[in-house]
């Protein structure tokens, strides 16, 4: 039997909401314990340079009290490789980053800067990160995370979760599935995200080799009318509904 999809649930959007008057409520913190309590398997969360959201002082104090596992977000610069290190999360997801986009755009092209990406995940190997590779559902991509030795990809969901025709979205998923078969071939663990929400993710979660997905900004948004407990545990059951 498939082993069940872990769910990643990254609080991100529970201090945007924070920093929206930089006030101390509502604090991600409490967030990430609650979505532990309601079965998440880990939590995510993207310090960005610009901390939009995520502050460092929510990492430190996350490193202290959460007891699932960190997949900590971040660009590939010196300073937040230097973050990594300070702070030992389990998981270190690369991602890209543009200051003026209003969410992730794309996958980080791994190809076009293999020597940087490859000395970073030799960076985070050394302190016992898991580092992942947050790519486009591209063999380009997938071929050249193998060669900088990220031994996880998470594979980005946008372009299926936001597409508008159907034929586009289909396209999209079936690029999706033949991207985790592909990623699979080459001995990487696959993850995925970016954009699931609850109508979305029961197709993706059901694509055989599919190790875990990242979902927030459609859990925080749910959250607000049920409350996170009861956000978590319904995409907990999709996921479970997906891969019984
Ligand atoms: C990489 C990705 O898709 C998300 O995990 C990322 O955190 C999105 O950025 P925001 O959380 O700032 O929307
Ligand atoms: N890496 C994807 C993630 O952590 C959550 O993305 P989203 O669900 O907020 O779009």
């Amino acid at each position: 039997m498939n082993s069940r999809v872990l769910l990643g649930v990254n609080i991100d959007h529970v201090a945007t909401l924070r920093q929206a008057r930089g006030t101390r409520y509502p604090d991600p913190v409490q967030a990430a314990l609650v979505a532990e309590e309601a079965g998440a398997d880990g939590i995510t969360i993207h310090p960005r340079e610009d901390r939009r959201h995520i502050q460092d002082r929510d990492v430190l104090l996350l490193r202290e009290v959460l007891q699932t596992k960190m997949n900590l977000e971040m660009a590939v610069t010196d300073a937040m490789l230097a973050f990594a290190e300070q702070v030992r999360p389990e998981c270190v997801c690369l991602v890209p980053e543009k200051r003026e986009e209003l969410t992730t755009e794309g996958g980080l092209d791994v190809d076009g800067q293999e020597e940087r990406v490859a000395k970073a995940c030799d960076r985070l190997a050394k302190i016992g990160a898991e580092v992942s590779l947050f790519i486009d559902p591209d063999p380009v991509q997938i071929d050249a995370a193998v060669r900088c030795g990220a031994p996880v990809v998470e594979l980005h969901t946008g372009e299926y979760a936001e597409a508008q025709d159907p034929a586009v979205r289909e396209k999209a998923f079936k690029q999706l599935a033949d991207a985790v078969a592909y990623a699979r071939k080459k001995g990487l663990i696959v993850n995925a995200g970016h954009g699931l929400h609850y109508h979305n993710t029961e197709r993706v979660a059901a694509i055989p080799g599919i190790n875990e997905l990242n979902i927030g900004h459609a859990i925080v948004a749910r959250a607000v009318f049920t409350g996170l407990k009861e956000a978590v545990r319904e995409m907990r059951a999709i996921l479970e509904r997906a891969r019984p």
